[in-house]
């Protein structure tokens, strides 16, 4: 608990992004600690992958910081937002992995070859070497025996796996989940979750998650924040947020999702 107290490891400070004319996110102010596990809810279009893909540095900012450790990600220059030099954007984007809806692993190349393509091409590891981290790592979530398998060969659960396991592979300290059990059966769900508990708990990752399913968000979550129109509305452990929520629009957000 010492780390999650001292250490501000993201931080998202009066961050503003636009599409054109559309106000994505608001003068938003975040802060996620070393080690905690962060929840993102609320209405579709209310800016959740949005926070995610501007600390992959897949969208820019128009104005604010954002900070990852000790380093700038996206500096306010008072006329818009820049990112470091790319030594300085390098070290910073390594910190970070993501893992997405739609499990997006490379077809044509086997289970292994997917978790250990980019150590090998990226920080530039011996094959024998990247391919010994992805045993390992596919042992931890459960596919040792599919690694000569090609990702049409396997369920769902079992391509999200890999596609952790993939984004492990590069060793990051913050891991973003954008949906990850959307695209899964019910039953699959668990098979997902348990993995990544089991490597949260193993590896003190700091995470930060999307989700409309109000019960992973329960299962990851050490905080919910809800979001709404680019805003933080209400945020606080998951037993406070999902269960006794003060704010009327969480509430009926709440009862929206449960009624659907
Ligand atoms: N590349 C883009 N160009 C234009 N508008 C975009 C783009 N990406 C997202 N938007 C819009 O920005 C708003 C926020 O999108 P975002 O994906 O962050 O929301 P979200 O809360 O994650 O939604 P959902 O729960 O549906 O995934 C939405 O209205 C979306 O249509």
């Amino acid at each position: 608990m010492a780390d999650i107290e001292a250490n501000p490891f993201i931080s998202f400070r009066s961050v503003c992004k636009s599409y054109g004319g559309l106000h994505v996110l608001k003068n938003l102010d975040l802060t996620i600690r070393q080690h905690e596990h962060v929840v993102l809810i609320g209405p579709s279009g209310s800016g959740k992958s949005t926070i995610l893909r501007v600390l992959m540095t897949l969208e820019s900012i128009q104005k604010g910081n954002v900070l990852v450790g000790d380093g700038h990600l996206w500096r306010d220059t008072g006329d818009g937002a820049s990112m470091p030099p790319p030594r300085e954007l390098n070290a910073i984007r390594r910190k970070i992995g993501m893992v997405f809806q739609s499990f997006n692993l490379f077809p044509h190349m086997t289970v292994l070859r997917n978790v250990a393509e980019a150590p090998v091409r990226v920080l530039k590891i011996s094959r024998a070497e990247a391919n010994e981290r992805a045993r390992k790592l596919l042992l931890s979530v459960g596919l040792a025996e599919k690694e000569d398998c090609y990702p049409i060969q396997l369920s769902g659960g079992q391509q999200q796996r890999v596609a952790i396991a993939r984004c492990l592979a590069m060793r990051p300290e913050i891991l973003l989940f954008d949906e990850v059990t959307s695209a899964l059966d019910p039953e699959t769900v668990s098979e997902v979750l348990n993995v990544i508990r089991s490597l949260a708990s193993e590896h003190k990752f700091t995470i930060l998650m999307v989700t409309h399913q109000m019960d992973v968000a329960r299962e990851i979550g050490n905080r919910v924040v809800f979001l709404e129109r680019g805003r933080i509305i209400e945020e606080g452990s998951p037993n406070q947020v999902l269960d006794n929520p003060r704010n009327d629009r969480t509430r009926s957000f709440l009862r929206a999702v449960l009624q659907a």
